[in-house]
């Protein structure tokens, strides 16, 4: 027995749950990004993505649209700074004000610590904490003049659980969670809440690509409680729960969206 599906969004919150609210996905052309990407704009938010690849991105802009909502596709290497810059102007240029924030570009191969050259390093330390730190400093510039707005990163399990072949991906996730918590601390009088959601293995293209079937089934046997991988529609509550006012009082937190990858899989 495995634990069950996350039942589709719109049959667990009210339909216009963001309605009035411009969300900005970064990575939002696939996997977990596409997914929240389609699930703001169905709870009525504009929607604006972004990454390296157009290719990802028009049939998802596409898709936002033909929700009746508006929709921008841009490209942008979260690592370069000026092109974060250059991604929100091309935003608020398109569809206005931007509320919403989710730092879900991310990057991760495995590889043994000592094998890891000091390209692949920057390459997904870059991506992954460069790339938040980028967008979050320069959206929530944005969100701080307009007088609030919510922050959420994906961080990843291994933020806390240190993993074999994950020294890049775990110490890039950790800086993310205390970059979130920091912001979180002195952005609050301005309005700005700032959250980690931290998936544990969700089954995506890009994730399947890093560890393969195998690795995927040894991960379900030995340690995963759910007895199941998730999929992007789990991370999506919880997700537009910390873009919502349901989330006013909620900043600096750490939600696991893992069934249960985080605990103890024996009894001692
Ligand atoms: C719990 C799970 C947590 C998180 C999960 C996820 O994020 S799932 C989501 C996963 N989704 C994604 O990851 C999607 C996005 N991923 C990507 O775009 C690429 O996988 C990227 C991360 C390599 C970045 O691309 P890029 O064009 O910027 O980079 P590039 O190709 O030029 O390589 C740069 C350096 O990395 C080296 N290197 C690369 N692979 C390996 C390897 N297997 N072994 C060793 N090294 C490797 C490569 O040799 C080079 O170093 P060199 O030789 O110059 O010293
Ligand atoms: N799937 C999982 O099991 C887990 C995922 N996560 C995290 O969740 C998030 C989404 O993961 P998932 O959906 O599986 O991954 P995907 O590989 O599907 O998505 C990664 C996205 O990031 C974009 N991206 C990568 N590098 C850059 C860059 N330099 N600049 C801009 N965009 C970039 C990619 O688009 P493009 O190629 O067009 O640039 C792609 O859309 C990531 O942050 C990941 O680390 C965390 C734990 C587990």
């Amino acid at each position: 027995m495995s634990l069950p599906e996350t039942p589709p969004s719109m049959e667990l919150f009210a339909p216009d749950l963001l309605a009035g609210e411009t969300a900005l996905v970064t990575g939002g052309g696939t996997g977990i990004g596409k997914e929240l990407a389609l699930a703001y704009a169905d709870h009525g938010a504009n929607v604006a993505i972004a990454s390296r690849s157009m290719d990802h991105l028009e049939p998802v802009a596409e898709a936002i649209e033909d929700r009746g909502v508006e929709a921008c596709a841009t490209t942008v290497d979260v690592r370069d700074r000026d092109d974060v810059e250059a991604m929100l102007e091309t935003v608020l240029a398109e569809v206005g004000d931007v509320s919403i924030l989710v730092n879900n570009a991310g990057a991760n191969f495995l590889c043994p610590a000592e094998e890891l050259s000091a390209n692949g390093w920057r390459s997904v330390v870059g991506t992954i904490l460069d790339g938040t730190a980028n967008c979050t400093f320069t959206v929530g510039e944005h969100l701080i003049d307009r007088g609030g707005g919510a922050i959420v990163s994906m961080g990843a399990t291994n933020s806390v659980r240190g993993a074999p072949y994950h020294a890049h991906s775990g110490a890039g996730k950790a800086g993310v969670h205390n970059l979130m918590q920091t912001v979180a601390a002195e952005w609050a009088r301005h309005g700005v809440r700032a959250n980690t959601v931290a998936p544990g293995v969700i089954r995506t293209e890009g994730v399947m690509d890093v560890m393969g079937e195998t690795v995927a089934e040894q991960v379900i046997d030995e340690d995963l409680a759910a007895d199941r991988l998730g999929t992007p529609a789990d991370c999506v509550p919880v997700t537009l729960f910390l873009s919502s006012p349901a989330a006013a009082y909620v900043t600096g937190a750490y939600y696991a969206v893992d069934g249960g990858q985080l605990l103890a899989p024996t009894p001692m």
